[in-house]
């Protein structure tokens, strides 16, 4: 299967940014999305979870999809400051991320909690975007391609299908470093990826998006698209801007 077989997403991760005041931002997502580039990319924007209902709110109808950046596995119970998938989806979130870099190294998430967060987002009904990616060690140690299938092989669940799973590489030393691999070593990457998925789930893995995040910006974004694999990005600091994000979904239309 080609990239052009799966629908490109651009996902924009806010991270700990973003108040009331930043509505207006999402707002031209939407309305720039309803235009021309609804048939041919998808658009999920995962603010924190302080915005979630009223974005969720303001996109209904209009094809983007809203979600959060972390759940619980529990669907409820006595585990303050957490939020649940269930939650999520209630608050009219449709996807959750799970197992970003920063939480795996702030808040020691192991393959096996993202595993079990990604479980519970699939028990939700949420699309779980599964994150993966080596640190500068890891690479240096010339360990990347181990590390990343060890940690796809513990943080995928076994009832991940393609419409509900979606993977995003994020090399840990691109992230807000403006640095970024080569194309080639990207397709590579993502090669290997798409070969771990067809082997564990067949068809369904062939058919799963991968995502490649870190430092995606609107001059890097169509070459970094092109490359074998890649069926879309998870933005950063980019998608804190409207324009930035939007030129970068358009750079999705290949
Ligand atoms: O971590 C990322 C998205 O989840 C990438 O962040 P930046 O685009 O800011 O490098």
């Amino acid at each position: 299967m080609s990239n052009a077989a799966r629908k490109p997403l651009i996902a924009g991760n806010w991270k700990m940014n973003g108040l009331g005041a930043s509505a207006p931002e999402f707002v031209r997502i939407v309305g720039a999305y309803q235009g021309s580039l609804k048939n041919v990319v998808d658009i999920m924007v995962f603010p924190p979870a302080t915005l979630l209902t009223s974005f969720a709110t303001s996109t209904r109808g209009a094809g983007v999809i809203v979600g959060a950046q972390d759940c619980h596995p529990a669907p409820s119970g006595a585990h303050t400051g957490d939020i649940s998938a269930e939650m999520i989806a209630d608050a009219g979130g449709k996807a959750v991320i799970v197992g970003h870099s920063e939480r795996r190294a702030e808040h020691g998430e192991t393959d096996a909690i993202v595993r079990a967060k990604a479980e519970a987002a699939l028990r939700a009904g949420l699309v779980a975007v599964i994150c993966v990616g080596e640190t500068e060690e890891d690479r240096d140690a010339g360990k990347a391609f181990e590390v990343v299938e060890r940690q796809l092989e513990g943080s995928v669940p076994n009832a991940a299908r393609a419409k509900t799973v979606v993977v995003a590489y994020e090399p840990v030393w691109a992230i807000g470093t403006g640095v970024t691999p080569t194309v080639e070593e990207v397709a590579e990457m993502h090669g290997r990826i798409r070969r771990a998925l067809q082997a564990r789930f067949g068809a369904e893995g062939e058919g799963m998006r991968i995502l490649y995040g870190g430092s995606v910006k609107p001059d890097n974004a169509a070459e970094l698209l092109r490359a074998g694999n890649v069926d879309g990005a998870l933005v950063g600091g980019a998608s804190l801007k409207a324009d930035d994000f939007l030129a970068i979904a358009q750079a999705a239309r290949g």
